[in-house]
């Protein structure tokens, strides 16, 4: 029989996953869902028939085998107290965080250490199933709950593990907020081409499968590097090597370089924070 899954928090990761998940065939009635939004609940509810939903996180937790934490990080703390005071055990239940910048220890501290915590960094493609999962564990965390976690993200995309509780801060910067980096450069070339005279619907079409065809091509060939691969379309004087070049002068690199560190920062200054 499935696992009783409950999500605290109805929000975009927590949907994603659920979604996921539901779609991937776990029985809806198998999977509990917490907000205090109650439009938002409704929409599920209505979306995915037999889905549980609840205003309150404890009754969402009750019977639950995993619990995922997907509400923000600087609400984390808050949203724990009450789950703790309700069930002071829970060691019953397997913890999945998807909250970036909340350490396995300072969740054990806010979950009466429980000593079930895996923490995870997904993305929003889980919604399509295309997703990407950093995990981590410690080594208190045994086999079999690795393996669920695993189990529970794998229903939405790929996942890797990672060695180092901060090795997940590198996740983050290069999956957990990368889609949004895609969708601001979809978004810049769009734009630029709409503003040649490209109309808005074929300028969307175009950007969009170039993007979807690009990241299919770079999987297809392993073997090569993103640098061979762009030398690949790159002909010698040719049109490509004026936007290459363009991009190069303007140390597009250099720029990325400081957001991903930026990205990394703040999920430390996080760590610190909540
Ligand atoms: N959005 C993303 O791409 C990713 C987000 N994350 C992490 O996922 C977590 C959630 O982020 P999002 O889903 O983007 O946020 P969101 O704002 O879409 O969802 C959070 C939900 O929590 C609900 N909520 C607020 N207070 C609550 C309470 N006391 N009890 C129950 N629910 C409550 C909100 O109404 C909201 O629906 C964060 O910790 C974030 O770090 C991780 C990976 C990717
Ligand atoms: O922006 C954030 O903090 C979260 C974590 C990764 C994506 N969204």
């Amino acid at each position: 029989m499935s696992q009783q899954i409950a999500f605290i928090g109805a929000g975009n990761m927590a949907g994603a996953i659920l979604k996921g998940l539901i779609q991937q065939g776990h029985p809806a009635q198998q999977v509990h869902v917490s907000d205090l939004d109650e439009p938002k609940l409704n929409a599920l509810a209505a979306e995915f028939t037999g889905l549980n939903t609840y205003t309150d996180n404890a009754a969402c937790i009750a019977n639950a085998d995993v619990v995922v934490l997907a509400v923000k990080p600087q609400l984390m703390a808050a949203v724990c107290e009450p789950l703790l005071a309700a069930q002071p055990s829970l060691a019953n239940k397997l913890i999945v965080s998807v909250a970036a910048g909340i350490k396995v220890a300072r969740l054990r501290e806010m979950l009466g250490n429980a000593q079930r915590v895996v923490r995870t960094m997904p993305n929003t493609p889980c919604l399509i199933g295309q997703g990407m999962t950093g995990l981590y564990a410690d080594e208190q965390v045994s086999e079999t709950d690795r393996n669920a976690a695993q189990t529970l993200m794998q229903a939405v995309g790929k996942t890797a593990w990672v060695e180092s509780e901060a090795g997940l801060n590198h996740v983050i910067a290069a999956s957990g907020s990368a889609p949004a980096y895609f969708f601001m450069f979809m978004d810049a070339m769009q734009k630029s081409v709409e503003a040649m005279g490209l109309d808005a619907v074929s300028a969307r079409q175009f950007v969009q499968q170039a993007a979807i065809g690009s990241s299919q091509l770079a999987a297809s060939q392993m073997d090569k590097s993103f640098t061979e691969l762009t030398a690949q379309v790159t002909s010698k004087g040719g049109t490509t090597a004026e936007a290459v070049a363009t991009f190069k002068d303007g140390d597009l690199a250099g720029l990325v370089d400081q957001a991903l560190r930026n990205c990394v920062a703040r999920a430390e200054q996080m760590e610190k924070q909540f």
